[in-house]
């Protein structure tokens, strides 16, 4: 008979073998009755997760509410961070352990165990305290019957190890885009994509490509180390320094910090560093530093889709070293309204240097034709090359998503290249690698502008030392990856108005 979840009377335990792990012998009764605060906030959070939030907002919120500092944050950080990351491969172990093997969980219940298979099959918890610990949550949060039911589960779940899971779950398809999308806990549309990008962009060759692929998706379950941009000449540098933070070597305005929570410095409260991915910051700095035709003075700069204001804060304060101007345009009001708070530094060291407006990018080319010099299209896209930093976004996007992001693609980058001076640049980018938003987004344009041309944006790509970055494509468009470059996936390319 099976375990009830809610607390029927069920029938005897499956009665399979106890593994080599060791594992609680405690009934549930007499474990403790309430979970402890990081993993209670490690549920609060996948449960605001499920009902459409977003991890990276509601986990900082949640660990300051519970009063959670240091290890206990970092453990509550890496639970929820790392269920959601895996919960692909979670569900599947899961499903198989399960008694009849593939019956359905109540979803709340499926969330409790995903944080109890998580710390079994990848933290360090002893197996006793996994289970405990979950046990707790469950009969906390759900009931008595489904801490029954997690116990089963998980017992079940630790009496094999992590690679023995593994090798089960492999073992249960022999399509090798859905063993990958299995053990590495990824959609198998999004295997798919990223095979065909890492061909398209011509970062692989039909040898490597698998090899490659296996390591881009490792890398995805990966906690990415924050990385800090000092916004140039607002003195950030200094105190970056000073907060133990070092200089990357990925690009030349890039800090790391080893450990703490950047967001508490005052530096990065007050906008002059920033919490911001190194390739985006090599993306913005590229565009400032490309060569334009003709004599504009000042020169004028458009960030077309700006929102919430990364990219700007960096465009806005090398504009600002140059004597340019910037408008960083965003569709969205509220959307606007963070970009101003992201630009509220350079705004206040260098007034009249950044306008922020409220259009749509779309019929901005009309509006403003051929005003500016250099124009950034960093396009609203499915962010599949920014999957570390957003664990539950590859469950999230759906290729739908991807039919209707198109077109609104290549209107905002031919609306660009309307708005662009005749010898200015557009840099077109995407936080995805997948060709649909990307290669084929820009070649379906430059076949309905024949004064544009397209130019290699590689060697304008260049690290702190001043040395271009390896590994970057054939050209002349180019793709970074986390597993290449330590950054997001991100796609460029360099559009030349005739
Ligand atoms: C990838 S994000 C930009 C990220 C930004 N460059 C940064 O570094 O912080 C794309 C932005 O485009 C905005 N957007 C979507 N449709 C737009 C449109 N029609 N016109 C202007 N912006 C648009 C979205 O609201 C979103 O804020």
């Amino acid at each position: 008979m099976a375990d009830d979840q809610r607390g029927r009377p069920s029938g005897s335990r499956s009665g399979r073998g106890r593994g080599p792990r060791q594992r609680s012998a405690q009934a549930p009764a007499q474990r403790a009755r309430r979970g402890d605060p990081a993993r209670d906030t490690a549920y609060a959070v996948m449960r605001a997760v499920a009902d459409g939030g977003y991890a990276n907002l509601v986990l900082p919120k949640a660990l300051r509410t519970a009063g959670l500092h240091g290890r206990d944050a970092g453990f509550a950080t890496e639970l929820t961070y790392g269920t959601l990351r895996m919960q692909g491969l979670y569900d599947a172990v899961l499903d198989a352990a399960v008694d009849p093997p593939g019956r359905s969980i109540d979803p709340t219940v499926r969330d409790i165990l995903r944080l109890g298979a998580h710390q079994l099959l990848a933290m360090r918890v002893p197996d006793h305290a996994a289970v405990s610990a979950t046990v707790a949550l469950a009969r906390q949060h759900v009931g008595t019957g489904a801490g029954g039911f997690v116990n089963a589960v998980l017992r079940r779940v630790s009496e094999r190890s992590r690679q023995e899971w593994l090798e089960l779950v492999e073992a249960s398809t022999t399509d090798p885009v859905e063993r990958l999308a299995l053990t590495h806990s990824h959609p198998a549309w999004i295997v798919r994509a990223l095979r065909a990008a890492l061909i398209g962009h011509g970062s692989s060759t039909a040898e490597s490509v698998d090899m490659d692929l296996v390591a881009l998706l490792e890398e995805h379950n990966r906690a990415a180390a924050p990385t800090l941009v000092a916004r140039p000449g607002l003195g950030a540098e200094v105190e970056l320094e000073r907060a133990g933070a070092t200089p990357d070597e990925t690009a030349p305005t890039a800090w790391v910090m080893p450990s703490g929570d950047p967001g508490g410095l005052a530096v990065v409260r007050d906008g002059r560093a920033a919490v911001q991915d190194a390739g985006s910051q090599l993306l913005a700095l590229a565009l400032a530093s490309v060569p334009v035709d003709g004599d504009a003075e000042p020169e004028s700069w458009l960030d077309l889709c700006a929102g919430p204001g990364g990219k700007a804060g960096l465009l806005g304060a090398v504009a600002a070293q140059r004597g340019a101007t910037l408008r960083a345009n965003e569709v969205q009001p509220h959307r606007a309204d963070l970009v101003r708070n992201t630009l509220a530094a350079v705004r206040h060291a260098h007034p009249g240097t950044v306008t922020v407006t409220v259009d749509d990018g779309r019929e901005v080319g009309e509006s403003d034709r051929g005003r500016y010099q250099r124009v950034l299209v960093d396009a609203p896209c499915t962010g599949l090359g920014a999957l570390r930093r957003r664990p539950e976004a590859r469950w999230r996007r759906t290729p739908k998503d991807l039919a209707e992001l198109g077109p609104l693609q290549r209107d905002l980058l031919a609306s660009a290249i309307e708005a662009t001076a005749t010898g200015g640049v557009v840099l077109y980018s995407t936080c995805s690698p997948h060709l649909a938003e990307t290669q084929f987004v820009v070649q379906d344009v430059l076949r309905t502008r024949p004064d544009v041309t397209l130019e290699d944006v590689r060697p304008l790509l260049l690290d702190r030392a001043g040395n271009p970055l390896p590994d970057t494509g054939p050209g002349p468009t180019a793709q970074l990856w986390p597993h290449r470059h330590g950054t997001d996936g991100m796609f460029l390319a360099l559009l030349r108005v005739g």
